[in-house]
């Protein structure tokens, strides 16, 4: 697998203090990467830098042999990279496959958007057929459920046709059946995306997660398959804020 994601001695300073301080990362095209670490960690920053919403103070991040330093978000969007905010983006009153197909559609002029549209395009089709919501397609988004919600933002992104997703704390809030149904998701989206997912349900990446970092204090502590990093004493120290004889 080559690397669709480097990152190199990363450094982001707020004030002076280090948010990341050093961290490299290197994840595989077609990888599902789960990133876990306690509050703080620098998760959240390390995304944001990703997507051109932070500019790192230095180090480089480079995605399919492009630098992504200094790039704006919507620049980031087109090269291929979609996130998703822990804030819903969906359009309450539009329907969803009209959330979808103007998720498909944010390239195009606005004239182009505001033209009748007939019928529902193969892509937003699929992607409906992916996220499940089939049988809601015509109801408006602001009716459907928590876990709904984000399925429909994940598919929101994939319409875009993203190599790399980027989806921070996917399943925060969600009922049992919706964490089962969300956890299919990712696997499904995983055959032909790479995908980075921030969560810390332990359970959760039990049950979904192969390869896992752990950030800490802005740093890679522990990398590996999701066995070793639960069994790795610093990880249960730090990240289960316990010591390993106390864990479960
Ligand atoms: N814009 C900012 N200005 C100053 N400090 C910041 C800024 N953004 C993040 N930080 C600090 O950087 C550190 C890392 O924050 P970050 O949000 O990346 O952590 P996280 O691992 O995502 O945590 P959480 O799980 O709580 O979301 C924290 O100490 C945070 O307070």
């Amino acid at each position: 697998m080559s690397a669709l994601l480097e990152i190199r001695d990363l450094m982001v300073a707020f004030d002076g203090f280090k948010a990341i301080n050093g961290v490299n990362l290197s994840v595989g095209e077609g990888e599902l990467r789960f990133l876990i670490g306690p509050n703080g960690a620098g998760k959240t920053t390390l995304i944001d830098v990703i997507t051109g919403l932070t500019k790192p103070t230095s180090g480089t991040v480079t995605f399919a042999g492009t630098s992504l330093a200094g790039r704006k978000e919507h620049k980031v969007v087109r090269l291929g990279i979609g996130r998703t905010f822990q804030t819903s983006v969906v359009f309450e009153e539009l329907s969803v496959v009209e959330n979808l197909d103007l998720a498909a559609n944010f390239r195009r002029p606005l004239v182009a958007l505001l033209r009748q549209r007939r019928g529902v395009t193969e892509t937003v089709g699929r992607a409906l057929e992916t996220i499940g919501l089939q049988d809601l397609a015509d109801s408006p988004a602001g009716i459907l459920s928590h876990g709904q919600r984000q399925w429909l933002e994940i598919g929101m992104l994939i319409v875009q046709g993203p190599r790399l997703l980027l989806l921070d704390e996917p399943v925060a809030g969600m009922s049992k059946d919706e964490r089962e149904r969300t956890g299919e998701l990712l696997t499904e989206i995983a055959k032909d995306h790479t995908v980075i997912v921030i969560e810390h349900d332990m359970e959760f990446l039990r049950r979904y997660a192969s390869t896992v970092t752990v950030l800490h204090e802005g740093t890679v502590l522990v990398e590996g398959d999701v066995a070793a990093v639960q069994a790795d004493p610093r990880v249960q120290e730090v990240y289960l804020g316990r010591k390993k004889e106390d864990a479960a």
